[in-house]
């Protein structure tokens, strides 16, 4: 099983969302880092072959996903980033419904393989009680666990999740790592979020994305190592707190009585009473992208 983007370009007029793009991807969880218009669902969609690319090519097993037509969308299983429900439906006759769409276990011999699959998937995604109710009656984090329920139906080998723990509450998206982190030693799951606590424990590898281009691919300590040395602690006064957010990168800021204790990244020692710190992944997120979007250094 192999994916594979091979310069994957994407221009809106003269926007260019996607840059280039070339990847190789195998079994395991694939986390799509990136702020908000780093590229991500530009990305999905293509992959996705809903989103024509303006250069560039997506490959299954080496073969072109525009040439395999059909055979691809029957190894796809895709969650937008806006799901497209029927609302008078209940949800579990729209799940019946998108299997016929995606002529899963339609065989007439097939009804009670049907009917277990759709269940088991509703048992997933935690919608038992819900499944007979029409999806209009539907809260947004219900609509979300529906969207992801129709994404894997079929057991997909290819799993594209964009963004799949927004609207979720804390418990739903534990629940949805576990199932996603359960299912993936035999498919490629691909998901997309701005959120790193979301895929940090759960990814075999990370791509982040920045301005369309992908800055950095790797396992998430590989990618974490490249902050080895560079992540500090350190109590200050209030006051000097600007200064410090001027010249560093602040990862974090907790009140500890008159003091502010802060940290921080830095190429070498901040202050002669600055403790190193073993980096994490969200401390990688700010290095690249900074507190409030894109951080702008010769380094990146
Ligand atoms: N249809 C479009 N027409 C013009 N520009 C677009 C269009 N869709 C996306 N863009 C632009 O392309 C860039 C990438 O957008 P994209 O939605 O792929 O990013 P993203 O990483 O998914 O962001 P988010 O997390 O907000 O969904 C952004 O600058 C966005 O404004």
């Amino acid at each position: 099983m192999l994916l594979e983007l091979q310069g994957l370009t994407k221009h809106y007029h003269d926007k260019v969302a996607l840059e280039d793009v070339s990847l190789s991807l195998d079994p395991g969880i694939w986390g799509l880092l990136g702020p908000n218009g780093a590229g991500k669902s530009t990305m999905m969609n293509i992959i996705a072959d809903i989103l024509p690319r303006t250069r560039g090519e997506v490959l299954w097993n080496k073969e072109s996903v525009r040439k395999l037509g059909n055979k691809y969308r029957s190894i796809l299983g895709f969650l937008p980033q806006s799901v497209g429900l029927y609302e008078h439906f209940k949800a579990r006759d729209y799940l019946r419904y998108m299997c016929i769409l995606k002529d899963i276990l339609q065989e007439k011999n097939k009804k009670k393989e049907l009917k277990e699959h759709i269940d088991s998937i509703i048992d997933t995604v935690n919608l038992s009680s819900d499944a007979n109710r029409r999806i209009r009656t539907f809260s947004g984090g219900m609509r979300q666990r529906l969207g992801i329920a129709q994404a894997l139906l079929g057991d997909p080998k290819l799993l594209i999740l964009d963004e799949p723990t927004a609207g979720l509450d804390p418990q739903e998206r534990i629940r949805l790592r576990n199932t996603i982190a359960a299912s993936s030693a035999n498919r490629i799951v691909l998901w997309s979020t701005h959120i790193v606590s979301d895929i940090e424990n759960i990814a075999s590898k990370i791509i982040m994305l920045r301005k369309g281009k992908c800055i950095a691919v790797g396992t998430p300590s590989e990618l974490v190592s490249e902050l080895n040395g560079q992540v500090w602690t350190l109590d200050i006064f209030p006051e000097q707190l600007k200064d410090y957010q001027n010249r560093f990168t602040i990862c974090n800021i907790a009140l500890e009585g008159n003091t502010r204790h802060i940290r921080l990244i830095a190429a070498s020692k901040p202050h002669p009473e600055a403790l190193q710190a073993d980096p994490t992944l969200e401390d990688l997120y700010l290095f690249y992208y900074g507190e409030e979007g894109y951080h702008e250094t010769d380094s990146v």
